[in-house]
């Protein structure tokens, strides 16, 4: 890899974490000419065709080279968490157990929630899908800072600056339109949208949709508007490219940006002789897999340091940023006390306000396959005739088949009956994949057949602001303990609960009546199915809701450091990204948020991570 570490230890910036949040904003420090180091606890994968490969996007996350393992409690209450059949226990050291009836003596653990250690962080392993946030979610950041450089009308320059780097592209219809099935599923979702009422305005109609921008900035109402879409990924002709390859390009051109890679921060250090702490870098470990959410991991790493004349910016992510801030004496002064951590200051929101969204699936088991997936075993073998098709030809009319989509082939765009604004509020996304949520082995069982169909949906400006994240022990390479405190046991006020679960019900039934109207297309001749998720015994709203809060889960998790005004007492940073109590210290990544933003929140972080990269600069 053209990325290395470095030995030279004094910078102007240091930025810990290199994701959607840390990574271009090291980048942009680098290309204004400062010298600036990037600590990434993982490594760089370049040439690792798991990152690359859209269609791989499942089977990253099981990459050990790669993943975090975190597991989280949606429920405080384990009776009531383990009411989903994807609770794990710990059966040894990394190997789990799912579901009911673990052998005795296995450890509950909780829900995977993957992560990803590695160089451009969760962007390395994500979906793809790059959905901008709306216009509310910068105004509604203004409205509550009073700093109008939130204001949505400004942050649009921010997106022209990830476009810079960032290419995007929705996978070539030509590939989906290769599998009658395939154009027969979404034909449906595409009917209960409104598209074409008889088969061939269906198709005609669904050919023409998947060539709509969800993000287009033409269409004045985006942010309102619903209907069938495509769905744009980070690639660039059927590849991933991501943050690490910016981070790359930006080393590459010569920018003095020091990348650390198998570099784990273990603490911010201060200068506490003046009237206010000042941050002045940080200590670490070096060592490759040394965080315990690594399947590789066992070493303890050599200590080390490395000093800012600037300032120090943290970009862990949602959970490693309030860890790391906690650890080195900036959080709820009660905890960091219980642990005998000296405070340095007592910011009671660390850890606090975390915020995600709902997903949940409704799934179905045709007959035969999805021929579009023939040949595909998804393995990186050499019998993965997929593969050697990606590999081997251009990015022309479906040339490279199958592998240059994340899968995912269109979005029903939906603003539920329980939108709290005028805004879209639910993607309801259908593919040939089993997907069911996130558990180990998921992904392997994700494309186990090519036989599943999935209709599931993503619940956007969830209301519950409930999750936590807390020290488990003082050991920096320990997982902090994660509460999502989901639905009726997180924020209830003003029927905050019910209406996310209200949304949530509707979604599952809109994902059925596009499964009803499938037989509308019989012409097209795609065979039988029967429904495994949530099944056919489930069918009262009651029910469904059940099935909801029982299985429901989360890949969006941020909010846990927010931005907030002078009074709020809960507010980490001021609206420069600036922790409150200390100087030269920021937190740029998908803790800032205030509220959880947009549909999909990687545009968002990369977005503010630009918008920080300004404020640094030009303040
Ligand atoms: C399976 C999955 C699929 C997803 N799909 C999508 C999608 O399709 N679209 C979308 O918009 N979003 C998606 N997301 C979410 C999105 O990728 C993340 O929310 C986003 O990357 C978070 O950015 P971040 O900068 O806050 O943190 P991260 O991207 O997680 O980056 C944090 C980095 O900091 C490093 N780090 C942490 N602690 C330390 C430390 N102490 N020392 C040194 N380094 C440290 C980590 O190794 C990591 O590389 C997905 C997430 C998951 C888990």
């Amino acid at each position: 890899s053209p990325v290395t570490a470095r030995d030279q230890l004094e910078y102007e910036y240091i930025v810990v974490g290199s994701g959607a949040g840390g990574g271009p904003l090291a980048c942009r420090l680098a290309m204004a000419g400062h010298k600036t180091l990037l600590i990434e606890a993982g490594n760089d994968q370049n040439r690792n065709l798991n990152i690359t490969v859209p269609a791989y996007q499942a089977i990253v996350s099981n990459d050990p080279k790669i993943r975090w393992d975190m597991f989280v409690n949606h429920y405080q209450d384990q009776t009531r968490a383990m009411r989903d059949p994807k609770y794990v226990y710990e059966v040894a050291p990394y190997q789990y157990h799912v579901g009911p009836d673990p052998p005795s003596g296995a450890k509950p653990l909780g829900i995977l929630y993957p992560r990803a250690g590695t160089l451009g962080g969760c962007v390395t392993h994500n979906a793809l899908i790059l959905i901008t946030p709306h216009a509310s979610d910068w105004d509604g950041i203004a409205s509550i800072t009073g700093d109008n450089s939130w204001a949505a009308t400004n942050m649009n320059q921010y997106l022209d600056k990830v476009y810079e780097w960032l290419p995007v592209e929705p996978t070539d219809p030509t590939i989906l339109l290769s599998d009658l099935k395939l154009v027969q599923q979404l034909a449906s979702g595409a009917a209960v949208m409104g598209v074409g009422p008889d088969p061939l305005a269906a198709v005609i109609g669904l050919a023409n949709t998947l060539l709509n921008d969800p993000n287009s900035r033409l269409n004045p109402t985006r942010d309102s508007t619903q209907g069938f879409f495509q769905i744009p990924l980070i690639m660039k002709n059927g590849a991933r490219t991501a943050v690490r390859d910016h981070i790359d390009a930006t080393v590459q051109a010569g920018y003095p940006l020091t990348v650390r890679e198998n570099c784990h921060v273990t603490n911010i250090t201060f200068d506490t002789s003046g009237s206010t702490p000042k941050a002045t870098g940080v200590n670490y470990l070096d060592g490759s897999y040394l965080y315990r959410a690594s399947p590789l991991s066992g070493g303890q790493g050599t200590p080390g340091s490395a000093t800012a004349s600037k300032e120090v910016i943290i970009s862990g992510g949602a959970y490693n940023t309030p860890q790391l801030l906690k650890l080195s004496g900036i959080g709820p002064s009660a905890e960091l006390n219980n642990l005998n951590i000296p405070v340095v200051v007592d910011l009671p929101g660390v850890g606090t306000n975390m915020q995600d969204r709902y997903e949940i699936p409704v799934n179905v088991k045709h007959g035969s396959d999805f021929v579009v997936l023939n040949g595909c075993t998804f393995d990186e073998k050499p019998h993965d005739e997929c593969l050697t098709r990606w590999e081997n030809n251009p990015y022309v009319l479906a040339a490279r088949g199958a592998y240059a989509t994340n899968g995912l082939a269109g979005t029903m765009v939906v603003r539920s009956n329980y939108a709290s604004t005028t805004d879209v509020d639910m993607f309801i996304f259908g593919g040939p994949v089993d997907f069911t949520g996130y558990y180990p082995g998921w992904a392997d069982a994700a494309v186990a057949d090519h036989k599943h169909w999935s209709w599931y949906t993503l619940k956007a400006h969830t209301r519950n602001r409930a999750g936590t994240v807390q020290l488990r022990s003082t050991d920096p390479l320990d997982t902090p303990i994660i509460n999502f405190n989901y639905f009726d046991t997180g924020t209830t006020a003003g029927r905050a609960d019910t209406l996310d679960l209200d949304a949530m019900i509707q979604a599952v039934n809109m994902s059925r009546e596009a499964l009803r109207r499938y037989s509308n297309y019989a012409i097209l001749g795609g065979d039988a199915f029967i429904e495994e998720e949530p099944g056919l015994a489930v069918q009262s709203d009651e029910d469904i809701g059940q099935y909801i809060k029982d299985r429901a889960w989360g890949h969006h998790a941020s909010c846990s450091a927010p931005i907030g005004v002078d009074n709020d007492p809960n507010a980490v940073l001021d609206s420069q990204f600036r922790v409150r109590g200390v100087q030269n210290l920021r937190v740029v990544d998908a803790s800032v948020f205030p509220r959880i933003p947009g549909v999909f929140i990687q545009a968002p972080i990369m977005m503010v991570s630009e918008k920080a990269a300004d404020v640094i600069l030009n303040g």
